[in-house]
């Protein structure tokens, strides 16, 4: 029987922590564990260091997971908790997502200053957002928007904006809720004109391949439908070399054993795309993320993507 508490590795923002104590509370009730055996293990990463500069020019969703990962492969933590959203599709040797909490809405939300929703915003109007999905998504709908990079933490987003800098921002409802910050939201996107990114909403916990005895304690606390829908949306990721730099975005969602998935790659500019919309059973989930984006890719070309990288 287990006597040290487990190590729980997470990054040190207000969303992160609350992510690792919701991971922690689940597993205590799903194991009758008590409080002590469980231990939240702070590390800070690059991505949380460096907020100066976007996350496409430092280089992407692997700087917020790095030191998590080598303390995981290395044994000094057992699991990690992160967004899924942050996850790189290629995870170093020896490691996997083995499990994810039941998903949060998926949706984007608007935090309006000077009018609530994207479409009665002011002529010129200016919106902060360091996603190259949502820029590319609020310039198609409103072109004449000045979007502009606005990174850092959601407290930071929120005061940037309260200060006047923006007219409005986005940011992930689920991150929102998960901070009990709901109430500055004043409209909330439709998934079906404006797509999430792909795993958004999702918490998901990394461990070593092969511990039978990490794979027992999250096995109880996996989401099945979740599993299957962000494994469907990051192999549509995969199949097109998703990182910082491609605007993509799509959800699944899974009725009975179907999953339904809708994808969509768009120019920065918001001009051009290429949709997928598919189905089929949900034991081939990935399968299915991986064929949508090989048709998108191949639908778009190679020039689709040169023209703007
Ligand atoms: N990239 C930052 C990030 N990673 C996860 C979330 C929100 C929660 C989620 O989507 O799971 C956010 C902030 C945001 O997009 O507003």
């Amino acid at each position: 029987m287990q006597t040290k508490p487990f190590r729980i590795g997470t990054r040190g923002s207000p969303l992160a922590l609350a992510q690792a104590h919701e991971a922690r509370d689940r597993l205590m009730a799903a194991h009758h564990l008590p409080e002590e055996m469980f231990e939240i293990v702070v590390l800070s990463t690059k991505g949380d260091r460096i907020t100066d500069r976007s996350l496409a020019e430092i280089g992407g969703k692997g700087l917020f997971t790095e030191e998590l990962e080598q303390q995981l492969v290395s044994g000094e933590l057992d699991f990690a908790v992160h967004s899924a959203k942050d996850m790189p599709t290629k995870l170093p040797d020896g490691l996997h997502l083995s499990a994810y909490l039941p998903r949060e809405d998926i949706r984007d939300a608007v935090i309006g200053r000077t009018a609530p929703k994207l479409i009665d915003l002011p002529h010129g109007a200016t919106v902060g957002s360091s996603s190259l999905r949502r820029q590319a998504l609020i310039r198609r709908m409103r072109p004449d928007i000045n979007v502009v990079t606005f990174r850092g933490l959601v407290e930071t987003r929120l005061r940037k904006l309260e200060e006047g800098q923006v007219d409005a921002t986005l940011l992930a409802l689920a991150g929102l809720k998960r901070l009990g910050k709901v109430e500055v939201l004043t409209d909330i996107l439709d998934p079906d004109t404006f797509p999430p990114a792909p795993a958004q909403a999702a918490i998901c916990l990394e461990s070593r391949i092969g511990d039978t005895q990490i794979d027992d304690l999250l096995a109880p606390v996996n989401d099945a439908a979740t599993f299957d829908t962000v494994s469907c949306e990051r192999a549509f990721l995969a199949a097109l070399d998703g990182s910082c730099r491609t605007p993509i975005g799509g959800y699944a969602v899974c009725e009975g054993d179907l999953i339904r998935f809708s994808g969509l790659i768009i120019t920065p500019d918001g001009r051009s795309q290429h949709a997928v919309t598919t189905d089929g059973h949900r034991r081939d989930a990935a399968a299915l993320g991986t064929r949508a984006g090989q048709d998108v890719r191949a639908r778009a070309g190679s020039a689709f993507f040169d023209d703007w990288q």
